[in-house]
Parts: structure tokens; C-alpha cells; sequence
């Protein structure tokens, strides 16, 4: 089984506003709510390419209800523990001459919701795939996602992290199968800022170093970078496409590499899954559908990538 975890699910509230100005009252020309935070992204591309999967989180409030109701229209199963205190974010995506965004705090999970959470997880097998993916709410500690992997270590479970910062870097001692960081937060991790594909592939096997298995390095319009178990490094570039909303792109990457993973175990088809994937999406308003998917992999196959 896949499972996702997203310990701060969001309703995305995409706004488009022609030159928006700041201080300003501004009014805006078109808007949309998806169903969102990151391994909920992961888990409906994950169900729109054919892998069925369970989505575990916290939602609380008005909008932790539209988020339980909402995703049960994207095909994954949802498993969420309910917190009583806050609310799910409204994650603001502002489009103007430039992409800003705005991403809430959530709400305050307990030390007994935490348990709980701990509780589902203890039901996973040797060959399940695990995504602890995004952000987590204020209240929490960020050892989470060691304490997850420590609880689980030794069990064969695959486990996947897209996070940032000490989130991130405290996990690689338990080998995360893959990390997905984007080369600015690459950069953020030790303090720097990377210019050009040798610094990127430098400080990723830095990460490597540091226990990670496979390192999926995402650089937007720039394409991706692969480091693998196996030493090989890939590179990847992208296909022709209008940016529509790039706001889920990553996650659609590390779906699309999932799956490609699981398909037939080969490194190279699953960075151009979700290579292919992660492009699509950004040029969707929201996430990719299959077809536009298998279009771009093959665009991609062939300009040799
Ligand atoms: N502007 C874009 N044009 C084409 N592909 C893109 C674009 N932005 C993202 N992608 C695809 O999606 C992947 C993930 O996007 P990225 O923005 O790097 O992730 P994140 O959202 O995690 O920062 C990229 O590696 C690329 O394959
Ligand atoms: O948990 P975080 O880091 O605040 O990110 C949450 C946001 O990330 C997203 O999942 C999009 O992530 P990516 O653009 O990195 O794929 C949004 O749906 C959500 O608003």
C-alpha cells in the first residue's frame, strides 16, 4: 500500500489579479479553491496515474470539513484524524506579474492527536511506500518525521520526504528512499546560494552523504537532477508548455516518480514520469490529468531525455 501523510492539509485559494499593487484595494479577474498541501497533491496524482492510495493527516474546522468532503471526489481512500482547536489553512496563491504565495499556520495538534497518527502508521508492512510530505503546524515539534521513521525503521517500508530545513535534514539518518528538495532549498539547507548544475549536484550528494538514498533535486523551468543509490546522476530537462499555475508542480514529481519506481524499478523512467508529471501540472490550473501526463513522458523520451 502508498500512504501519504500531510500533517497540514489546505484549501489553495488561486487568485489572479492584473498588476497587482501592494497597499492597494485590488480586485481580482478570475479565482479557484483546489483541495491541497503537499501529500495530498501526491496522493491524487498518485490515483489519477493508477495507484490507489491512503491520504493520513489532520484537518480541523469549517475548512478541515470541506477538505474531508472534497478529497473524497479524487480518488485516493482519506484516513484524517480531527483536531478540535484552529482551523485548516486557506493557502493564498496570488498570480499577478509575479507568483506569491501565502501558506497558513494551521491548526494546534496535541500530543494525543499525535498519537493517534502514530497508531495508523504502526500498521505498515515491509513493501508499503510512505510520503511524509509539507509543512507541519506550529504546535509540533520538527523531529516529527524522524520520530516517524524511527518508529518505523527496520520494517522495509520505503520512505519518501519532501520537506524543508531541519524537517528534512533530521530524517537522513533513517535513509529516506527519496528526497525532493528544490534547488533554493537545497541552497537554504547549508547556507548558500547554488549556481549551475555542478554546485546542485555537489551539495546533493552532500545529502547523500548524510543518508539519503536517491536525491530528486526539482529546478522549476530548469528541469531536474537525479542522484541515485546507485551512483548514477540524471539530469532532466523540460518539455514546451505555457505555466499556467505552477502551485502542486513538485508534488506531482515526486507522484510521477512513485510511480514510475513501482512500475518497473528503473531510476530513469521514474524522473521522466515525474519529470513529465511536475510539468504538466504547472501547465494545468490544477493538478495534471493522465492523458496530458503520458504526453509530455513521451515528449520527453523523445528529446532523448
Ligand atoms: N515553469 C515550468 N516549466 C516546465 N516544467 C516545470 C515548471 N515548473 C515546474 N516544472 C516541473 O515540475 C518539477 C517540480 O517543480 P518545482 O517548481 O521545482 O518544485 P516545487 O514546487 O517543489 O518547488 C520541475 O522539476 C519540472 O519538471
Ligand atoms: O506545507 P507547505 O510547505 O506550507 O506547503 C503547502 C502548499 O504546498 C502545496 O502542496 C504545493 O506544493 P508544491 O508547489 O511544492 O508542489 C500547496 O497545495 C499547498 O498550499
Amino acid at each position: 500500500m502508498i500512504y501519504t501523510v500531510t500533517f497540514n492539509p489546505a484549501l489553495d485559494y488561486v487568485v489572479r489579479v492584473d498588476h497587482f499593487a501592494l497597499g492597494a484595494v485590488n480586485r481580482t479577474k478570475q479565482e479557484s479553491i483546489y483541495y491541497g498541501g503537499k501529500g495530498l497533491n501526491v496522493s491524487a496524482v498518485l490515483s489519477t496515474l493508477g495507484y490507489g492510495n491512503t491520504a493520513l493527516g489532520f484537518v480541523a474546522g469549517f475548512t478541515g470539513d470541506e477538505i474531508e468532503r472534497g478529497v473524497k471526489g479524487l480518488g485516493f481512500h482519506s484516513d484524517f484524524i480531527r483536531v478540535e482547536k484552529g482551523l485548516s489553512r486557506i493557502n493564498v496563491k496570488l498570480r499577478s506579474q509575479e507568483e506569491t504565495e501565502i501558506n497558513g499556520m494551521g491548526p494546534e495538534i496535541t500530543g494525543k492527536d499525535v498519537k493517534q497518527l502514530f497508531e495508523k502508521l504502526d500498521r505498515l508492512t515491509a513493501g508499503d511506500v510512505l510520503v511524509l510530505s509539507g509543512s507541519i503546524p506550529k504546535s509540533i515539534d520538527d523531529d516529527i518525521y524522524e520520530r516517524i521513521m524511527e518508529s518505523l525503521d527496520g520494517r522495509g517500508v520505503r520512505i519518501v520526504v519532501d520537506a524543508t530545513k531541519d524537517l528534512l535534514i533530521n530524517v537522513l539518518p533513517y535513509h529516506p528512499f527519496l528526497i525532493k528538495p528544490n534547488n533554493h532549498e537545497l541552497g537554504e539547507m547549508f547556507g548558500v546560494t547554488l549556481h549551475g548544475p555542478e554546485e546542485i549536484i555537489d551539495y546533493g550528494k552532500r545529502l547523500q552523504e548524510k543518508g539519503a538514498r536517491n536525491v530528486l533535486i526539482s529546478m522549476a523551468g530548469d528541469g531536474a537532477i537525479l542522484i541515485t543509490e546507485e551512483e548514477e546522476v540524471f539530469r532532466m530537462g523540460v518539455p514546451k508548455g505555457t505555466v499556467k499555475n505552477s502551485v502542486g508542480a513538485g508534488d506531482s514529481m515526486v507522484a510521477g516518480f512513485i510511480a514510475g519506481y513501482l512500475e518497473n524499478g528503473s531510476f530513469k523512467h521514474a524522473l521522466r514520469l515525474g519529470s513529465a508529471a511536475g510539468s504538466a501540472s504547472a501547465f494545468s490550473e490544477g493538478l495534471a490529468g493522465r492523458e496530458d501526463i503520458m504526453r509530455l513522458y513521451e515528449e520527453l523520451s523523445k528529446e532523448g531525455f
